[in-house]
């Protein structure tokens, strides 16, 4: 089905029509198709990529699926998800990560690929058949043992080598095991109040030192997952002034929330790694600016009502991030131009392009505009919502944004010529 997308801002520029026909943009011409889409006020973003999704199946679909996470992932603005690999079974065999790959193809709501463990069952022992799932149908680049941290510098190395052979990349969860050790929350004044074991930012800091180190050694790529400290942008920062091949993300809730949420004792704001203090917030706004930190990646982390709704220390990590992601970037006007306004470009770089390029997704990251695949989404910014975290297609609601207002709506989202979402609802 064809559709005009009429008077839309593309990233911002001035307002043009849109036809969307055969799977890729072109420019109006003759006889307009009966969808017509108004577009104005809106604009036009590639389709946002998630360096970092947990969809949680197979093993926890009770928590979330592929299916109902690629739904949140659409409604989200993204087009494209990297999902990790600690389900279960975890995804360290080509059988396994074959599997997500083609349940987010029968599901056709955004492209899933599939990230593979570094380790079998990410037990930090022997490494994974990382190049059977590279020749997989699920073409793995991306490896990961995100939950837990590569931590044996061996393996770590190891892994660094084999991936080099097919420009694949190892996403490192940065924790220094023997340094969180029954911590629940930041190493600071506040966990020192309430009592709680600390996860200080320097475990963080101390395994990106190392592997930017190892990178180097052996002339690979890193992706640092989730980094949430200061220390952290600093060693990053030093090791690509050297010309390491140092990538680094940043979740959203790093980017707004605090460790004194803690005070709640809501499990809701339980993550790893944890949140952090204003200063590193701070930080990693002016580094996702400048580019030291290269994307924005949720890190959605759905969980099942038990698994969240209990005492602080037994709560799982993590919180749930697809459907708030970019209101939660604007929010924070990080990415803005020198008077103020939204830098639409920037956000195209640190939530498309970029982490296209890392996953190596060459189908997503294009601007839309005529000649580009048809992969786009469409956001009101004058819109402000209230978040209310049941109203979602996530399985699950730990959803720290809870009451909050925050602006932003995704209007449309389309994959391919086809649209996942319209007037702010899925299409399957
Ligand atoms: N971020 C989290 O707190 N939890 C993640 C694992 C991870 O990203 O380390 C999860 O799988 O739930
Ligand atoms: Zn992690
Ligand atoms: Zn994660």
């Amino acid at each position: 089905m064809a559709y005009l997308i009429k008077n839309v801002s593309v990233l911002g520029g001035a307002a043009r029509d849109l036809l969307i026909e055969d799977g890729v943009i072109k420019e109006p011409a003759g006889e307009n198709p009966r969808n017509i889409i108004d577009g104005t006020g809106l604009v036009a973003l590639p389709g946002l990529v998630d360096l970092h999704t947990h969809l949680r199946e197979p093993g926890r679909e009770d928590a979330e699926t592929v299916e109902t996470g690629s739904r949140a992932a659409a409604l989200g603005g993204y087009t494209a998800v990297c999902a990790m690999a600690n389900t279960s079974p975890v995804a360290d065999t080509a059988g396994v990560v074959e599997q997500v790959w083609r349940l987010g193809r029968e599901a056709g709501l955004v492209d899933v690929q599939p990230i593979g463990a570094v380790t079998i069952g990410l037990a930090g022992e022997r490494l994974a058949e990382l190049g059977a799932m590279a020749d997989s149908a699920a073409t793995v680049r991306i490896f990961s043992d995100d939950g837990h941290c590569v931590a044996d510098p061996r393996l770590m190395r190891r892994a660094l080598e084999y991936v080099k052979a097919f420009d694949g990349v190892i996403a490192q969860h940065a924790e220094e095991p023997r340094l969180t050790e029954g911590a629940q929350m930041h190493e600071g004044e506040v966990a020192t109040r309430l009592g709680l074991t600390g996860w200080p930012a320097v475990a963080e800091e101390a395994i990106i030192a190392r592997d930017v180190l190892l990178a180097e050694h052996v002339g690979s790529r890193l992706h640092v997952c989730h980094l949430s400290t200061a220390g952290s942008v600093e060693v990053v920062r030093q090791a690509k002034a050297r010309g390491v091949r140092v990538t680094a993300e940043v979740t959203p809730h790093h980017l707004v929330l605090t460790h004194d949420r803690a005070e709640s004792y809501d499990p809701v704001f339980k993550v790893n790694p944890p949140l952090r203090t204003a200063d590193d917030v701070k930080a990693l706004r002016t580094a996702l600016a400048e580019g030291i930190i290269d994307v924005v990646a949720t890190d959605h982390a759905p969980h099942a009502v038990e698994d969240k709704e209990c005492e602080w220390a037994y709560a799982r990590p993590g919180m749930v991030g697809l459907e708030t992601a970019l209101s939660v970037v604007l929010s924070t006007g990080a990415l803005t131009t020198s008077d103020g306004t939204i830098d639409w470009d920037l956000i195209a770089e640190r939530m498309s392009r970029t982490p296209a390029r890392i996953a190596g997704l060459a189908e997503h990251g294009h601007d839309p505009l005529p000649g580009a695949p048809a992969t786009f989404t469409l956001v009101d910014p004058a819109a402000t919502r209230t978040v209310d975290a049941t109203e979602t297609a996530s399985r699950s609601t730990n959803n720290p944004y809870a009451g909050m207002s925050l602006p932003g709506r995704i209007v449309a989202t389309f994959l391919r010529g086809e649209p996942t979402v319209l007037d702010g609802k899925a299409q399957k």
